[in-house]
Protein backbone atom coordinates (compact mmCIF):
# COMPACT_ATOMS: atom_id res chain seq x y z
CA UNK A 1 0.00 0.00 0.00
CA UNK A 2 1.58 3.61 -1.06
CA UNK A 3 0.15 6.06 1.15
CA UNK A 4 -0.58 9.20 0.68
CA UNK A 5 1.05 11.83 2.92
CA UNK A 6 -0.54 15.25 3.13
CA UNK A 7 1.39 18.19 4.60
CA UNK A 8 -1.90 21.43 5.33
CA UNK A 9 -1.77 24.92 6.10
CA UNK A 10 1.42 25.64 4.41
CA UNK A 11 2.16 28.98 4.75
CA UNK A 12 5.88 29.88 3.83
CA UNK A 13 8.37 29.57 1.25
CA UNK A 14 10.95 27.72 3.53
CA UNK A 15 8.38 25.22 5.16
CA UNK A 16 7.07 24.30 1.52
CA UNK A 17 10.20 23.75 0.79
CA UNK A 18 10.48 21.27 3.69
CA UNK A 19 7.87 19.26 2.89
CA UNK A 20 8.55 19.02 -0.72
CA UNK A 21 12.45 17.56 -0.20
CA UNK A 22 10.81 15.80 2.59
CA UNK A 23 8.43 14.17 0.14
CA UNK A 24 5.28 15.25 0.73
CA UNK A 25 2.54 13.77 -2.06
CA UNK A 26 0.01 16.66 -1.87
CA UNK A 27 0.83 20.42 -0.26
CA UNK A 28 -2.29 22.11 1.51
CA UNK A 29 -3.06 25.68 1.11
CA UNK A 30 -5.86 27.08 3.44
CA UNK A 31 -8.14 29.59 2.32
CA UNK A 32 -10.35 30.40 5.28
CA UNK A 33 -9.71 33.66 7.16
CA UNK A 34 -10.32 32.89 10.69
CA UNK A 35 -7.76 30.16 10.47
CA UNK A 36 -4.12 31.13 11.68
CA UNK A 37 -2.87 29.73 8.77
CA UNK A 38 -4.87 31.62 5.84
CA UNK A 39 -3.58 32.49 2.50
CA UNK A 40 -3.77 35.72 0.61
CA UNK A 41 -3.95 35.40 -2.99
CA UNK A 42 -0.69 36.78 -3.74
CA UNK A 43 1.15 34.80 -1.67
CA UNK A 44 -1.01 31.63 -2.76
CA UNK A 45 0.32 32.30 -6.22
CA UNK A 46 3.91 32.73 -5.17
CA UNK A 47 3.76 29.36 -2.92
CA UNK A 48 2.02 27.88 -6.11
CA UNK A 49 4.59 28.56 -8.64
CA UNK A 50 7.49 27.37 -6.22
CA UNK A 51 5.24 23.79 -6.11
CA UNK A 52 6.63 23.06 -9.55
CA UNK A 53 4.87 19.77 -9.73
CA UNK A 54 6.64 18.32 -7.47
CA UNK A 55 3.42 17.37 -5.25
CA UNK A 56 -0.34 17.72 -5.51
CA UNK A 57 -1.63 21.78 -4.76
CA UNK A 58 -4.59 21.33 -2.64
CA UNK A 59 -7.26 24.07 -2.14
CA UNK A 60 -8.78 24.34 1.56
CA UNK A 61 -12.12 26.14 1.49
CA UNK A 62 -15.25 26.48 3.76
CA UNK A 63 -18.42 26.58 2.41
CA UNK A 64 -16.58 29.41 -0.44
CA UNK A 65 -18.80 30.96 -3.22
CA UNK A 66 -18.01 30.35 -6.98
CA UNK A 67 -16.14 33.68 -6.97
CA UNK A 68 -14.19 33.50 -4.15
CA UNK A 69 -13.10 29.88 -5.32
CA UNK A 70 -12.67 31.32 -8.97
CA UNK A 71 -10.46 33.81 -6.93
CA UNK A 72 -7.89 30.11 -5.83
CA UNK A 73 -8.53 28.73 -8.42
CA UNK A 74 -6.88 31.50 -10.92
CA UNK A 75 -4.03 32.05 -8.11
CA UNK A 76 -2.87 28.98 -6.63
CA UNK A 77 -3.68 26.81 -9.94
CA UNK A 78 -4.54 23.56 -7.29
CA UNK A 79 -5.07 19.94 -8.44
CA UNK A 80 -7.08 19.08 -5.59
CA UNK A 81 -10.28 21.50 -3.85
CA UNK A 82 -10.66 20.06 -0.45
CA UNK A 83 -14.23 21.07 1.15
CA UNK A 84 -14.09 21.37 4.34
CA UNK A 85 -17.42 22.89 5.37
CA UNK A 86 -20.85 21.68 5.19
CA UNK A 87 -20.77 21.45 1.51
CA UNK A 88 -23.91 19.38 0.31
CA UNK A 89 -23.99 16.78 -2.42
CA UNK A 90 -25.53 19.29 -4.28
CA UNK A 91 -23.10 21.79 -4.25
CA UNK A 92 -19.95 19.52 -4.67
CA UNK A 93 -21.64 18.61 -8.01
CA UNK A 94 -21.99 22.48 -9.10
CA UNK A 95 -18.43 23.08 -8.00
CA UNK A 96 -16.99 20.16 -10.16
CA UNK A 97 -19.15 20.92 -13.01
CA UNK A 98 -18.22 24.56 -12.99
CA UNK A 99 -14.63 24.10 -12.09
CA UNK A 100 -13.78 20.66 -13.45
CA UNK A 101 -11.48 19.95 -10.37
CA UNK A 102 -11.57 17.08 -8.79
CA UNK A 103 -12.92 17.43 -5.30
CA UNK A 104 -12.14 16.10 -1.76
CA UNK A 105 -14.99 16.47 0.37
CA UNK A 106 -14.42 16.68 4.29
CA UNK A 107 -16.19 14.62 6.69
CA UNK A 108 -16.21 15.62 10.54
CA UNK A 109 -16.63 12.53 12.50
CA UNK A 110 -17.61 12.23 16.40
CA UNK A 111 -20.07 8.91 16.48
CA UNK A 112 -20.72 6.26 13.91
CA UNK A 113 -24.09 9.03 13.13
CA UNK A 114 -21.88 10.42 11.06
CA UNK A 115 -20.92 8.43 8.78
CA UNK A 116 -24.49 7.79 7.73
CA UNK A 117 -23.97 10.75 4.43
CA UNK A 118 -21.24 8.30 3.16
CA UNK A 119 -23.21 6.56 0.38
CA UNK A 120 -24.25 10.26 -0.74
CA UNK A 121 -20.87 11.62 -1.12
CA UNK A 122 -19.49 8.67 -2.48
CA UNK A 123 -21.42 9.25 -5.65
CA UNK A 124 -19.84 12.36 -6.18
CA UNK A 125 -16.90 13.32 -4.30
CA UNK A 126 -13.87 11.90 -6.00
CA UNK A 127 -12.43 11.42 -2.50
CA UNK A 128 -12.83 11.95 0.85
CA UNK A 129 -11.44 12.87 4.13
CA UNK A 130 -12.23 11.74 7.73
CA UNK A 131 -11.58 14.68 10.43
CA UNK A 132 -12.48 15.23 14.19
CA UNK A 133 -15.99 16.74 14.01
CA UNK A 134 -15.22 20.28 15.37
CA UNK A 135 -16.49 21.29 19.00
CA UNK A 136 -20.01 23.40 18.54
CA UNK A 137 -18.28 26.64 19.26
CA UNK A 138 -15.14 25.88 17.08
CA UNK A 139 -13.69 29.43 15.07
CA UNK A 140 -13.17 26.80 12.21
CA UNK A 141 -14.24 23.39 10.91
CA UNK A 142 -10.60 22.27 11.24
CA UNK A 143 -7.02 22.02 11.71
CA UNK A 144 -7.55 22.16 15.89
CA UNK A 145 -5.16 19.06 16.29
CA UNK A 146 -8.21 16.89 17.69
CA UNK A 147 -8.36 13.04 16.55
CA UNK A 148 -11.60 11.14 16.71
CA UNK A 149 -11.90 7.66 17.58
CA UNK A 150 -10.48 5.99 14.96
CA UNK A 151 -12.17 2.63 15.59
CA UNK A 152 -15.01 4.37 13.56
CA UNK A 153 -13.35 3.82 10.77
CA UNK A 154 -12.38 0.03 11.31
CA UNK A 155 -13.67 -2.08 8.39
CA UNK A 156 -14.99 0.52 6.69
CA UNK A 157 -15.49 0.39 2.89
CA UNK A 158 -16.16 2.95 0.50
CA UNK A 159 -15.58 3.00 -3.41
CA UNK A 160 -13.72 5.88 -3.67
CA UNK A 161 -10.15 6.36 -1.55
CA UNK A 162 -10.03 8.11 1.64
CA UNK A 163 -7.87 10.08 3.82
CA UNK A 164 -7.25 10.83 7.51
CA UNK A 165 -6.92 13.51 9.28
CA UNK A 166 -7.61 15.59 13.14
CA UNK A 167 -4.76 14.95 15.88
CA UNK A 168 -2.27 13.26 13.80
CA UNK A 169 1.51 13.63 14.64
CA UNK A 170 4.58 11.43 14.13
CA UNK A 171 3.67 9.63 17.11
CA UNK A 172 0.53 8.39 16.42
CA UNK A 173 0.23 7.87 12.64
CA UNK A 174 1.19 4.60 13.02
CA UNK A 175 -1.74 3.46 14.92
CA UNK A 176 -3.87 5.42 13.01
CA UNK A 177 -3.39 4.05 9.54
CA UNK A 178 -2.97 0.50 11.48
CA UNK A 179 -6.24 1.11 12.51
CA UNK A 180 -8.43 2.84 9.96
CA UNK A 181 -6.10 1.29 6.56
CA UNK A 182 -6.29 5.10 5.32
CA UNK A 183 -5.08 5.54 2.08
CA UNK A 184 -3.42 9.05 3.05
CA UNK A 185 -2.75 10.81 5.90
CA UNK A 186 -3.44 14.89 6.71
CA UNK A 187 -1.44 16.55 8.97
CA UNK A 188 -1.77 20.60 9.90
CA UNK A 189 -1.53 21.19 13.76
CA UNK A 190 1.10 18.42 14.61
CA UNK A 191 3.81 19.70 12.76
CA UNK A 192 3.70 23.13 14.15
CA UNK A 193 5.58 24.82 17.36
CA UNK A 194 2.31 27.01 17.90
CA UNK A 195 -0.96 27.63 15.73
CA UNK A 196 -0.11 28.60 12.07
CA UNK A 197 3.80 27.82 12.73
CA UNK A 198 5.07 25.27 10.55
CA UNK A 199 8.14 23.31 12.08
CA UNK A 200 10.67 22.08 9.60
CA UNK A 201 11.77 19.00 11.53
CA UNK A 202 8.17 18.20 12.70
CA UNK A 203 7.44 18.17 9.19
CA UNK A 204 10.00 15.59 8.49
CA UNK A 205 9.35 13.23 11.89
CA UNK A 206 6.08 13.17 10.23
CA UNK A 207 6.50 12.10 6.48
CA UNK A 208 8.97 9.70 7.97
CA UNK A 209 6.88 8.24 10.45
CA UNK A 210 4.23 7.69 7.89
CA UNK A 211 6.24 6.57 5.38
CA UNK A 212 7.48 4.05 8.15
CA UNK A 213 3.75 3.16 9.44
CA UNK A 214 3.23 2.34 5.84
CA UNK A 215 6.05 -0.07 5.05
CA UNK A 216 5.03 -2.03 8.53
CA UNK A 217 1.26 -2.43 7.69
CA UNK A 218 2.39 -3.82 3.89
CA UNK A 219 4.82 -6.08 5.58
CA UNK A 220 2.07 -7.41 8.20
CA UNK A 221 -0.53 -7.41 5.61
CA UNK A 222 1.79 -9.65 3.20
CA UNK A 223 2.75 -11.85 6.23
CA UNK A 224 -1.48 -12.88 7.38
CA UNK A 225 -1.53 -13.11 3.23
O1 LIG B 1 -5.96 24.22 9.12
C1 LIG B 1 -6.93 24.97 9.32
O2 LIG B 1 -6.81 26.04 9.91
C2 LIG B 1 -8.28 24.55 8.86
C3 LIG B 1 -9.28 25.50 8.83
C4 LIG B 1 -10.56 25.16 8.42
C5 LIG B 1 -10.82 23.86 8.02
C6 LIG B 1 -9.84 22.89 8.06
C7 LIG B 1 -8.56 23.21 8.46
N1 LIG B 1 -7.54 22.27 8.49
C8 LIG B 1 -7.69 20.89 8.20
O3 LIG B 1 -8.15 20.19 9.32
C9 LIG B 1 -7.64 18.88 9.33
C10 LIG B 1 -7.06 18.53 10.69
O4 LIG B 1 -6.00 19.32 11.02
P1 LIG B 1 -5.08 19.06 12.31
O5 LIG B 1 -3.93 18.21 11.84
O6 LIG B 1 -5.90 18.38 13.34
O7 LIG B 1 -4.64 20.40 12.72
C11 LIG B 1 -6.64 18.80 8.21
O8 LIG B 1 -7.29 18.22 7.11
C12 LIG B 1 -6.37 20.22 7.86
O9 LIG B 1 -6.16 20.28 6.48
Amino acid sequence: MSLIVKICGLSTPSTLDVALQAGADMVGFVFFPPSPRHLELARAQDLGAQVRGRAAKVALTVDADDETLSGIIEALRPDLLQLHGKETVTRIREVKRRFGLPVMKAIGVETAADLADLPRYVTVADRLLFDARPPKHATRPGGLGVPFDWRLLENLSVDIPFMLSGGLAAGNVDDAVRITRAGGVDVSSGVESAPGVKDAGMIRDFIDAARRAATSLRETTSHVG
